[in-house]
């Protein structure tokens, strides 16, 4: 008989831990005996021999396991310790979510320029690129759990700078320090989440984490909608609300224990225990402790050679192998453009047509809120279909749904309005605006936009004008620089074109979502969390989480000026590719961690790095034959009523 997928290798550890107790109770009785075998044959025939006497107590025996057994599986404390630690996942998200909203109110009140603006916006994201790498030594060194609480403390300081601060400069150190806290919580969250959760429990809750990301990206859309409506110092409070969970997150850390695995690493062997039987509840850990503990000898043996982590990392296969797939599924994340649609949401769907600065902010709530929903159905499938499958369907989906979009931005620009009117400026006449005769070319240059009337049924009398170099809000001459007559039926679009297929853009964008949130959002985290052994754990998680922060800042600062050069739906088909060549990474290269112990998977890296799709299964591994007087137990690998 062999085992086809396994999604419950916990639960069929405390069970045999539970028959492991039962068997030494009923032996010391001296009346019955329970024989464990650990075997891929069929054992029907042991049964004969078995005393008629022992039935009743058997089934007694059967009952109270299952009951027991049911129990067991998850004590109430992991999900305390994995919503306190993704409490980091939530400041990640709120933190570089809203800012965009704010930049709307800081620009006008700080007078910024584009440069400011950048500056405040990419040096943050930057910064947590430097500090994730850091985070990997502070990690190895301190532990997971005063990680956690550094960054969490980090998050209130930089909070309280960037909501008391005077001016655009303290603003800025106001944003180096949250970017100093993002990068350490980014790595760390995930590695602690992973090292405390049982692994039949480990993706979803990992997965939580990111849940929380996009959580905080919506609440920022929300608080952002929400204060915009408060022209003077609006953005103070939008800053300064990320301490409320930063506060409550140091708070708890103080009472939450330290990573087991860490611990034993440490060689605090009996502080691990306590906490490994805190985490597990009334269950025996003596199984998990004792895996640990070898599979930590057994590293040390394996890869005790000299020299900084990183290098013995690379000049050992595994984890090399390891560190590609990892940092490559980080760098794909990115590549697909998630934070195009993040932090330029409002824009894009300007882009498309949406002319109004408030609906343009809430559709970017609506985007954001998409986002967490089906980053919810990522927490639902990821223990289901595993991690391989989720991932591989989702970047074939975000691939697909970028050309949809940028199919609605190729018709757009295709069906682009005419200039009508050609107005000159005697004072201008270096301006190359004039000689646009279709609104795309001039929304292109950066130096023009379209002005335009429009009533019910048509749009008339439009001109391409030189920009004003003071706020790019209006023209710098000409109807549209003029705030009455923009106020009536003349419209200024700087950054877009008006269309009739922003639908398709919209719809573009939803289905965009609706892939990449379950799997290419999540999974590069939970992933990363699970695949290097213990030795070249925060490492391997401090270099990929910088990869995805490198990556990030790469993508976002060049979005605007790829469109520019690009023209829109170039860019958008730039990422679609990007996510094509991603999917055959993932083909090629991602073996399925779902359901393996965290000491296992390093074996799953043993083999060339791109065979993972045909080594994919689940086939050889083992099945547990418990034998209890006269009854065969076959614990398989879905429920409890297996023991029936
Ligand atoms: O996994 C997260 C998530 O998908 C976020 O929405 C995105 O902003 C982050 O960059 C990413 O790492």
């Amino acid at each position: 008989m062999s085992r086809k997928s396994s999604d419950n290798d916990y639960n069929l550890r405390s069970m045999s831990n539970l028959m492991g107790e039962r068997r030494k109770k009923v032996n010391d009785d001296g009346e019955r005996s329970l024989i464990k075998a650990s075997s891929n044959a069929s054992i029907n025939s042991l049964a004969a021999d078995v005393p008629a006497n022992a039935a009743t107590s058997t089934r007694d025996l059967e009952r109270e396991a299952r009951k027991q057994f049911q129990q067991d599986v998850t004590p109430a404390f992991v999900y305390v310790l994995a919503a306190f630690s993704a409490l980091g996942g939530f400041l990640f998200g709120y933190d570089t979510g809203v800012i965009s909203g704010a930049m709307l109110l800081l620009k006008r009140e700080m007078n910024l320029s584009a440069l400011w603006q950048e500056v405040l916006i990419s040096s943050t994201v930057a910064t947590a690129a430097l500090s994730a790498l850091a985070g990997g030594l502070l990690n190895g060194v301190f532990g997971r759990r005063v990680c956690i609480l550094l960054a969490s403390f980090i998050f209130t300081a930089g909070g309280i700078v960037l909501s008391a601060a005077p001016d655009k400069e303290v603003l800025l150190v106001g944003r180096l320090i949250v970017g100093l806290g993002l990068g350490i919580a980014s790595m760390t969250v995930p590695v602690y989440i992973a090292e405390t959760s049982p692994p039949h429990l480990r993706g979803q809750l990992v997965t939580v984490n990111t849940l929380f990301i996009t959580g905080g990206q919506f609440t920022a859309s929300i608080i952002d909608g929400a204060f915009s409506y408060l022209r003077h110092d609006g953005w103070r409070y939008m800053l300064g609300l990320s301490v409320v969970p930063a506060v409550l997150q140091f708070v708890g850390f103080l009472f939450l224990p330290e990573s087991p695995r860490w611990l034993i690493q440490k060689g605090l062997t009996q502080k691990a225990r306590r906490v490994l039987s805190q985490i597990r509840g009334n269950q025996n850990i003596d199984e998990e402790y004792d895996s640990i503990k070898n599979s930590i000898e057994e590293e040390e043996k394996d890869c005790g050679g000299d020299g900084p982590v990183i290098w013995r990392m690379l000049t050992y296969p595994p984890t090399r192998r390891a560190l590609l797939v990892g940092c490559g599924l980080q760098m794909f994340q990115q590549l697909s453009g998630i934070n195009t649609v993040m932090y330029y949401g409002a824009t894009i769907l300007q882009m498309s047509g949406v002319r109004d600065d408030k609906v343009a902010i809430w559709l970017a709530g609506v985007t954001a809120f998409t986002n967490f929903l089906f980053t919810l159905l990522g927490v639902w499938l990821v223990e289901r279909v595993g991690r391989r499958k989720l991932t591989l369907g989702s970047i074939i989906g975000t691939c697909l749904s970028l050309s949809l979009l940028a199919i609605g931005f190729l018709l757009s620009a295709q069906h682009t309005p005419p200039v009508t009117l050609h107005p000159t400026d005697p004072s201008m006449v270096n301006s190359t605006c004039n000689r646009h005769l279709l609104c795309e070319p001039c929304m292109l240059d950066p130096g023009c936009g379209f002005c335009y009337r429009e009533n019910s049924t048509a749009l008339f009398a439009s001109s391409c004008v030189p920009v004003n170099t003071a706020s790019t809000e209006k023209a710098a001459w000409g109807r549209c620089s003029n705030s009455t007559q923009l106020r009536v039926n003349t419209y200024w679009a700087y950054n877009y074109c008006p269309t009739s297929y922003s639908w398709v853009v919209l719809l573009g964008l939803v289905l965009y979502l609706a892939f990449f949130a379950p799997g290419m959002g999540p999974m590069p985290w939970t992933i990363n969390s699970e695949i290097y052994p213990l030795w070249a754990r925060s490492t391997g998680n401090a270099c990929s989480a910088g990869v995805n922060w490198t990556f990030n800042f790469l993508v976002s600062l060049t979005f605007l000026h790829v469109a520019q050069n690009l023209t829109y739906y170039g860019a958008f088909f730039l990422y679609s590719s990007l996510a094509l060549l991603g999917f055959f990474f993932i083909y090629g290269c991602l073996p399925e961690t779902k359901s393996r112990r965290l000491e296992e998977i390093e074996s799953l890296f043993d083999n060339q790095l791109c065979s993972c799709g045909a080594t994919d299964s689940d086939e050889d591994r083992q099945v547990e034959y418990i034998r209890v007087k006269g009854s065969n137990y076959h614990l398989s690998d879905n429920d409890a009523s297996d023991v029936d």
